[in-house]
């Protein structure tokens, strides 16, 4: 094992255009890692902190390079990561930032497999890795945070669980999000884009619904394998809590409306899939969900669970949801991201690897998703930094990274 013997930090662009922190990790040996951290716009509240970059730099400079160089092994990533907790010394990254924990611990990891010359999903997940592929959720159209004027569900995504691999699944998403455009087109609706490339039109959740479900049904037909419908709802975003409604526009749930409004779509439209259907602290809403229509749909908590062990605990006691979504930058290190899947794992919830709404070219997360087995990976359909993603599992898939 290879000592680190340099940490560079620098601000670089997001894809809003927002600095974010980016990290050169440099071993005694030679190897090199580099990654960055993404950044979400409906975060969940129980995320770990995210500083504004250039303070997130300054404080890991301070508090945490010292514990780093010449002090911990690039190859062991528990004592990597362990370092930055310490160097931190809060539950929250609230320190030195999520962003400079998180892009730090995803360079050491790269820098690690550099030294070992095999690719990143090896080194985290073992050398009988990457024969099995995650099913890639593809956002096609949404709002929410994403695009203020479209929809109030932040996210329409395309599951393709049918396909026989991982590069067709990917291009059935690309062609669902095509062929919504077409029909964009022929209902006269202008559309631009969200921050993940979804398209983002001004039509009601109930078009977006009819649209999609068109658009999947295409495609199905023409790959030949199928292609269902999911959510992410972000309730969150939606959800007023001193009134205690969702608001989706002028029309109000209250949270026992809300679990039969979602439990009502889930049957009208076959949904495969569908994340945080309730907003982040209701276990209980999540629980009678997970009872009325767990057993034919994924039930993932997003800012419910925060890639957070604890949070995941008590969800796996309370029986809310049957899927967590793991977002590194969420927690803060790689090794806690993994912790959340294997206790996911162990009591039979399904891993959803996931991008962020702002986000870069680093594609650690592609290898995350193959290294833990992750039966789902979240990281959009179209646009450069989305595609990075998915062109890497691609070459996973071919042994070609
Ligand atoms: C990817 C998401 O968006 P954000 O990164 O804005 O939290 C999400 O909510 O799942
Ligand atoms: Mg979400």
């Amino acid at each position: 094992m290879t000592l680190v013997r340099s940490v560079s930090l620098r601000r670089i662009l997001d894809s809003r255009g927002n600095p974010t922190v980016e990290a050169d990790v440099l071993t005694d040996s030679g190897g090199f890692g580099r990654a960055a951290a993404p950044s979400g716009a409906s975060t969940g509240e129980y995320e770990a902190i995210e500083l504004p970059a250039g303070e997130a730099i300054a404080s890991a400079r301070q508090h945490a390079i010292p514990r780093l160089v010449d002090e911990v092994h690039a190859g062991n990533q528990r004592e990597v990561d362990a370092a930055l907790r310490g160097a931190d010394g809060t539950d929250d990254f609230s320190t030195i930032g999520a962003n400079s924990a998180v892009a730090i611990s995803m360079a050491a990891a790269k820098a690690g497999a550099d030294v070992l010359g095999a690719p990143l999903f090896q080194h985290l997940g073992g050398t009988f890795r990457g024969d099995g592929f995650p099913t890639p959720l593809g956002n096609v159209l949404g709002g929410g945070e994403h695009a203020k004027a479209a929809t109030h569900i932040q996210e329409f995504l395309a599951v393709p669980h049918g396909a026989p691999n991982v590069a067709e699944a990917v291009f059935a998403n690309a062609a669902v999000h095509d062929r919504i455009g077409a029909l964009l087109d022929e209902r006269d609706l202008p559309a631009g884009k969200g921050d993940e490339g979804a398209w983002a039109p001004a039509v009601t959740d109930a078009e977006a619904f009819d649209i999609v479900a068109a658009a999947t049904d295409d495609v199905a037909a023409d790959v030949g394998f199928d292609v269902a419908v999911g959510l992410d709802v972000a309730a969150s975003e939606l959800y007023d809590a001193d009134a205690e409604v969702y608001r989706y526009g002028d029309v109000e749930r209250t949270p026992a409306e809300q679990v039969d409004y979602i439990a009502g779509l889930v049957d009208e439209y076959d949904l495969a899939y569908v994340e945080d259907p309730v907003e982040e602290d209701d276990f209980g809403g999540f629980a009678d969900l997970t009872d009325r229509v767990g057993d034919r749909t994924v039930l993932c908590g997003d800012d419910l669970f925060v890639t957070n062990v604890d949070r995941l605990q008590r969800g796996i006691d309370e029986g809310a949801g049957n899927a967590i979504l793991v977002k590194p930058n969420q927690i803060g290190t790689l090794s806690d991201a993994v912790d959340a899947v294997e206790l996911a794992t162990r009591n039979g919830l399904d891993a959803v690897v996931s991008h962020r709404s702002g986000e870069t070219e680093d594609t650690t997360i592609a290898h995350l998703a193959v290294a833990t087995g992750a039966p789902f990976i979240k990281t959009g359909t179209v646009g450069g930094e989305r595609t990075a993603k998915l062109n890497e599992l691609i070459r996973i898939a071919e042994d070609a990274v």
